[in-house]
């Protein structure tokens, strides 16, 4: 039988690796800010009959962040990027998608996760993972190599507006006639993918991701199309760490539009817990375990931050 993980756990262990930023996120700390809306379009209704793909615009309040809780972590790091949207329906419903730069996550299990973050701390002498620590995570978890040859493989975005996020986990679209299709999506910069090159890896500052995507908004819109791929018998529907293959049939649902962003700091997206299990009808999770994990997570970390702790 697998062990259960608990939560509380798992914020400790993020904690003792990153440290405690009083009232603040425990994990993609640093982050910006961003509003705009979304509008989907009549192609999604074939596969769910959430009120996203209505064809009317859907308020949203987005948070761009940095991985880890480290609030000074370099915008150079390879580690992923996250984008995280908060849908206003109408009748005041919400719906939350709460995504990272990367197709593929580096856990199938919550112990994976949480093994991750304890070989990550840092060790006392150097101030940096110990690499033996690291090595042995490494060779005990196959689960998380295909997300770290990514990181590896891809440099981080040059702005948070030239990169593509993903959905990761496989959700459920249901129609009107409560028909179930698997479905992963990803959001596509109409920017284009922009990749830091090596050498402006060594050579660019720690902090230009925000203010490239605030100066970004200020020249006009900035915008994503949401790409959508159907599922197709035998794709893994509770494995966040496989791919699905490339030749699946992708519909774009609808277009993310963001007109403003801002520092986080008392701006709107910070108080928000970017709950992934924050669904409305149309849309539902499946019974992978990271995805079912994330939410009790999130509530411990966003309690505390509540609590000024
Ligand atoms: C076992 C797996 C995971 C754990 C334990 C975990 C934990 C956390 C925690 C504690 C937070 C801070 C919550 C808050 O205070 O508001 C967070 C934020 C975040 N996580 Fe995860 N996470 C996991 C997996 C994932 C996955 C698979 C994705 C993407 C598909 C993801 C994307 C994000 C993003 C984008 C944020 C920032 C949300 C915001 O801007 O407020 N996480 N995570």
């Amino acid at each position: 039988a697998e062990t259960q993980v608990a939560p509380d756990r798992v914020v400790a262990a993020l904690e003792s690796t990153f440290g405690v930023t009083p009232g603040e996120r425990r994990n993609h700390i640093k982050g910006t800010c961003a509003t705009g809306e979304f509008v989907g379009n009549k192609d999604a209704a074939r596969y769910t009959r959430s009120a996203l793909f209505s064809g009317k615009p859907v308020p949203v309040i987005a948070r761009f962040s940095l991985a880890g809780g480290n609030p000074k972590v370099p915008d150079t790091a390879k580690n992923p990027r996250g984008m995280a949207l908060e849908f206003k329906l109408p009748g005041g419903r919400l719906h939350h998608m709460t995504m990272l730069n990367t197709p593929v996550f580096g856990a199938a299990s919550p112990q994976t996760f949480l093994d991750l973050t304890l070989a990550m701390r840092p060790d006392p002498t150097t101030g940096k993972p110990d690499p033996e620590k690291m090595k042995a995570f490494k060779d005990s978890h196959p689960d998380n190599l295909a997300q770290t040859q990514f990181l590896a493989n891809n440099n981080p975005p040059v702005s948070y507006a030239n990169s593509s996020y993903f959905g990761i986990h496989t959700f459920k679209f249901i129609n009107r006639k409560n028909k179930t299709t698997l479905v992963r999506w990803q959001f596509v910069p109409q920017d284009g993918e922009k990749r830091l090159s090596d050498e402006a890896l060594k050579t660019s500052g720690p902090n230009f991701l925000e203010q490239a995507l605030i100066s970004r908004a200020e020249q006009g819109p900035v915008r994503w199309d949401m790409v959508v791929s159907i599922g197709e018998a035998g794709d893994p529907e509770n494995d966040p760490t496989l791919a699905w293959p490339e030749a699946r049939n992708k519909v774009k649902v609808g277009t993310l539009t963001i007109n403003a962003a801002m520092p986080q700091k008392g701006a709107v997206c910070e108080p928000i817990n970017f709950d992934p299990l924050v669904m409305a009808d149309g849309i539902a999770p499946t019974d992978d375990p990271v995805l079912l994990f994330r939410s009790p997570a999130y509530a411990v970390s966003f309690a505390k931050r509540l609590g000024k702790l």
